[in-house]
């Protein structure tokens, strides 16, 4: 963990090194995925086999197997404990009407020359969704990919998740149930990307791909991009969180752990103003690590990534706060919206002393597939418009092309394009 100080004359550096580290890298897996993709464009379904077989250590027997039917679905979702059914449907319930409540309006406006302007917003016809599973399994995930494509009403929701030994979490397959996603592939990484994106025998082609995944998959929509929509590309997680020397070390400790254990290239960072409640929180971590059945992971995420600032005062650490652009932002101070109000760069904020970031990932009802890496600074978190598009449209009457046309003329005129000008001209009687 990075120890600062603003007060430090080589807090300055310090900081910056803190921005420019990169955590993880699609760098070193570029010309790999590449191969993958071409491996699947070239020989569609065979390649798939033979991927799967070496990336996720089981052998299907032929290309349906990669498909998980309904009979599969309903038979995991029945050995499931009715009260984590009950747990999924609250979350779905939230996550629903969050969503739904983001759907805009189209947009209809005369205007006085005559002339009425839309926009019509439409649902993608056919997405593909990314659930991770390689190393842990995200139901959550499924709810937060598929119920934002449900209510904005998209068709085809084909999802894909690999099977690490042949094996899917059935809590997985009970959320794309109840979430209403209607394929499902027991595919992975850049594979299931190239699949989706150029399609096979097996698995039509979706129109975007979206969701979280590992540097094969990040790497993989970004070279799939231009010939299917994506979504940002969501990397490691990270927490900043703000606190007063007023909150419980431990409840911010295990506030920062909850990231640091995703993986370790995750971040957690806490900016405090008060020097002994930075040491506390500290020595909570080492505690708490120690009891943690994935400590591991989130020691090594502490250890190379983590970060404790001591700051001046607030003002100061909004200023930094936006510097750093986080995924997740724990406002932890008397009056959060004051403070929220300063930070204009996150990707999703909590806010106050009972409002941990692990609400979000699971049953608030914002989405938890966020942006990272800085890019808070100019993206935002999956939702409704993820998989809506916008058509803008004009009617225009005779009187109302009078009012315009001839601008229209003078200015088809100016950059030489005579057709353009004529098109025009010839509707209001001239030529
Ligand atoms: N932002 C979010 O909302 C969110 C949610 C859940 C998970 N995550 C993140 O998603 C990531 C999930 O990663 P994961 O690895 O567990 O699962 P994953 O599904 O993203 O990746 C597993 C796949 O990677 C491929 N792969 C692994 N090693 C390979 C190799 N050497 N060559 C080619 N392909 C290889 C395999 O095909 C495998 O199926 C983590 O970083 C996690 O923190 C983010
Ligand atoms: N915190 C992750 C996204 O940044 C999402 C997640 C899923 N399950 C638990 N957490
Ligand atoms: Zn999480």
């Amino acid at each position: 963990m990075t120890r600062l100080d603003t007060r430090d004359a080589g807090f300055p550096p310090a900081f910056e090194a803190l921005l420019d580290s990169a955590r993880e890298t699609t760098a070193r897996v570029d010309a790999a995925v590449a191969d993958i993709i071409a491996g699947i464009r070239r020989e569609g379904d065979a390649a798939l086999l033979r991927l799967t077989a070496r990336f996720d250590g089981w052998q299907p027997s032929d290309a349906a197997a990669l498909r998980v039917t309904e009979a599969e679905i309903a038979a995991a979702t029945a050995g499931i404990a009715p009260d984590l059914l009950a747990a999924l449907d609250l979350a779905a319930v939230r996550i629903e009407r969050f969503h739904r409540a983001q759907m805009p309006q189209d947009l209809e406006l005369p205007d006085a020359d005559g002339l009425t302007l839309g926009m019509r917003w439409t649902p993608l016809d056919a997405v593909g969704l990314y659930v991770p599973g390689g190393k842990a399994a995200y139901p959550s995930s499924v709810l937060m990919n598929a119920l934002p494509a449900r209510v904005a009403g998209v068709g085809r929701i084909a999802m894909v998740v690999p099977a690490p030994g042949g094996q899917i979490n059935p809590l997985v397959l009970a959320a794309a149930r109840r979430a209403g996603v209607t394929e499902v592939y027991r595919i992975g990484g850049a594979q299931a990307v190239a699949a989706l994106a150029w399609g096979t025998d097996s698995i039509a082609p979706v129109d975007r791909i979206v969701g979280p995944g590992n540097a094969y998959v990040a790497e993989a929509k970004r070279q799939v991009f231009g010939r299917v929509g994506i979504d940002s590309i969501a990397g490691p997680s990270e927490v900043v969180v703000l606190a007063d020397a007023a909150n419980d070390p431990r409840h911010v400790a295990v506030d920062l752990l909850a990231q640091a254990e995703h993986d370790e290239s995750a971040q957690a960072i806490l900016l405090t103003d008060d020097a002994r409640f930075a040491d506390a929180v500290a020595a909570a971590v080492e505690a708490e690590l120690a009891t943690l059945p994935r400590g591991a992971i989130a020691g090594e995420s502490w250890r190379r990534h983590g970060a404790v600032i001591l700051v001046r005062d607030w003002e100061e650490a909004y200023a930094l706060t936006n510097r750093l652009a986080p995924e997740h932002l724990q406002l932890m101070l008397p009056d959060p919206r004051a403070a929220m109000a300063k930070v204009r760069h996150a990707g999703a904020c909590f806010l106050g002393r009972y409002c941990p970031e692990a609400i979000g990932d699971y049953v608030a009802g914002p989405n938890h597939v966020l942006p990272t890496g800085r890019t808070a600074r100019f993206a935002s978190g999956l939702s409704v418009f993820d998989f809506l598009k916008r058509t803008t449209w004009v009617e225009a009457t005779e009187a109302g092309l009078h009012a315009v046309g001839p601008a229209a003329v003078a200015l088809a005129e100016a950059e030489g394009l005579q057709a353009h000008g004529r098109s025009v001209a010839l509707r209001l009687g001239q030529g």
